[in-house]
């Protein structure tokens, strides 16, 4: 790859309020109940993060899983920070170090406080410029993303203007931001919800990863309407077991954080979760096809059909007194189930169901495309960009493309396994191909810091193991990198007929490699490939990430 730049890691959105009410030293010492008797001043933001640090900020210096936020404390004050918050640890850094000029406040736990923190510096100094808007919250291990453009898109057919933060990017009024992490650090949210409250949105509409409800990030942030889509194997590098994995997205549904809920409750998470949920809930099955007498109270709303129509689908969605019938363009069985939990967030905050139908029958809001997810680029063969990158989303977007047999396609996947991230996933996602693909094709997806190598052959490993247990299956397994390469290869291999899915990487434009972001973006590797051998690619949105 030609591109390349340094990994601007744990970058911010950068984005600030334009009147933030800011918060006095004075009353920041009142309000963490310590000793202090510094100079006042007016903190007019915050950061923990000291290359995001703006003159007249209070730069929070936490210990992390790498590193203490102390060690950056003096680029803070070098960026204009006027105040420090750290803990005992961070206090012994800075002595340390002995050249920490400006008041250090320290207190025992200064990750509890960030949200309080966060939230006083950021109220708008006027609020009747700013009125409050409604916050829809999504979570669960996959969909969220999809969830969110959804609510979006329906709120805008419900001449409803709203914000976005998400995995892809932000968007606050009429800026546009590409995204770092799913849910920003909570010093960032506070200040993404003050602009948008000075923007006078009705609404914002926010992903919810398990890390920001385990490091605080959405601390002091009240959703008004909360969404549950599912909860299968991820992340164990953090949360260790499925259970810490579900406790972590069960914060959410609590009073502390959210007014309501809607829970889709097709898998026994979904069902733990409606159980433990200590707020108004509704409940959502989308199995397709389930019948009223089927549901016998488990659930408030049922998807009680779903017909394909094109690459989409049209859907009757069902409670004991009320149906609500929308089209979905969007691709795959789960689709039917982010876009029906979508529009129950939208009933949740008050839309009725008049309101709805009407929006749903008159703007078809629920038909765009979400950058990389069920992306088509080509139609003959069908080539998809996906960025399925856990064995369930793999699992369900090799069945949503998977040829039928009259058709005489195969299915040619290609994708990784992430490096530094949970390695129990990665002989289960080879197995999950092997076993549902015609051509395996395994390559790299972001290595990060590991061989790359190694993370291929675990993959592999499972494949060949799935491959060796069964009697039937005569999968062609090959092992390509670079991933561009890989890409070449899928499509040198198929004919017309097939179906190509490119998986793991979605939007994403940079590959992370030992600290360096090399410039890839599937889609346009996919592309130039089908060019070149001969094929005719769909024409290229005019936003695509
Ligand atoms: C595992 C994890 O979430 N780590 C996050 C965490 O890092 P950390 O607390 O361990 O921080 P550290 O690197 O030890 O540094 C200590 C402190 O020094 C600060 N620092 C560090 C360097 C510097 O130059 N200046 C500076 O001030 C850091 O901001 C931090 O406060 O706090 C940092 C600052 O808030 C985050 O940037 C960092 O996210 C990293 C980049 C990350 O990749 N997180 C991913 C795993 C993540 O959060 N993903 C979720 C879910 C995605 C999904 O669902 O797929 C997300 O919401 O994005
Ligand atoms: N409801 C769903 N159930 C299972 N898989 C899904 C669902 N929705 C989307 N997927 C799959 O998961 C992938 C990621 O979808 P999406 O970006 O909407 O989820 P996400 O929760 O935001 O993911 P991430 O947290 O990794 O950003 C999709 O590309 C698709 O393969």
């Amino acid at each position: 790859m030609s591109e390349s730049q340094p990994l601007a890691s744990g970058a911010s959105p950068g984005l600030r309020p334009r009147n933030p009410a800011g918060l006095r030293l004075s009353a920041l010492i009142e309000l963490l109940n310590i000793e202090g008797d510094f100079p006042d001043t007016l903190l007019t933001g915050v950061s923990l993060d000291s290359r995001s640090i703006r003159a007249g900020d209070l730069y929070l210096a936490l210990p992390g899983m790498s590193s203490h936020g102390a060690r950056y404390a003096e680029a803070a004050i070098h960026s204009g920070a006027t105040a420090v918050l750290t803990d005992p640890e961070g206090l012994e850094l800075l002595a340390e170090s002995g050249s920490v000029t400006t008041p250090v406040l320290v207190v025992s736990e200064p990750r509890s406080w960030v949200g309080t923190i966060a939230e006083r510096i950021y109220r708008t100094e006027n609020p009747s410029e700013a009125p409050p808007m409604q916050l829809f919250g999504v979570t669960g291990t996959n969909g969220k993303t999809t969830t969110s453009y959804l609510i979006r898109s329906l709120l805008a057919a419900l001449n409803r203007s709203s914000g976005l933060i998400g995995t892809i990017e932000t968007l606050v009024g009429s800026q546009r931001v590409a995204s770092t992490l799913t849910t920003p650090d909570s010093t960032d949210l506070h200040a993404l919800m003050a602009i948008m409250r000075e923007n006078s949105l009705d609404a914002a509409v926010m992903e919810v990863s398990s890390h920001a409800l385990t490091l605080g990030r959405v601390d002091q942030v009240l959703f008004e309407v909360a969404g549950f889509t599912n909860l299968t194997q991820d992340h164990l590098d953090l949360h260790g077991e499925m259970e810490d994995y579900f406790a972590a997205k069960a914060m959410l549904f609590n009073a502390e954080h959210s007014g309501r809920a809607v829970i889709t409750v097709d898998d026994e998470w979904g069902q733990k979760m409606a159980a433990t949920a200590n707020i108004p809930t509704l409940t959502l099955r989308t199995t397709i096809g389930t019948q009223e007498q089927d549901i016998e109270h488990e659930a408030d709303w049922w998807v009680s059909t779903a017909s394909p129509r094109e690459l989409g689908w049209d859907v009757e969605l069902r409670s004991a007194e009320h149906s609500l019938r929308f089209h979905t363009s969007l691709a795959g069985e789960f689709n039917v189930s982010n876009a029906a939990l979508a529009v129950l967030m939208v009933h949740a905050s008050g839309a009725s169901i008049e309101e709805l139908q009407a929006a749903l029958d008159q703007r078809d809001p629920l038909s765009l495309q979400v950058p990389g997810r069920m992306q088509l680029i080509c139609r003959a063969p069908i080539a998809v960009v996906d960025f399925a990158h856990n064995p369930d989303a793999l699992l369900r977007a090799m069945k949503a493309v998977q040829p039928s047999p009259e058709s005489g396609g195969r299915l040619i996947v290609v994708f990784g396994a992430t490096g530094q991230r949970d390695q129990t996933k990665r002989g289960i996602m080879g197995a999950l191909a092997a076993n549902n693909a015609d051509v395996v094709i395994v390559t790299d997806d972001d290595p990060h810091d590991e061989d790359p190598g190694q993370i291929r052959e675990q993959v592999l490993a499972g494949a060949l193991l799935a491959l060796e247990e069964s009697t039937d299956r005569s999968t062609v397994l090959e092992s390509l990198a670079p991933r561009g390469a890989a890409i070449d290869r899928a499509v040198e291999m198929a004919n017309s007929a097939d179906t190509i899915l490119l998986a793991g990487r979605g939007h994403e434009v940079w590959q992370e490699v030992q600290g360096t972001a090399l410039a890839l973006d599937d889609r346009e590797e996919l592309r130039v490939a089908l060019r070149k051998y001969g094929f005719t690619p769909e024409p290229v949105p005019e936003i695509e990430s």
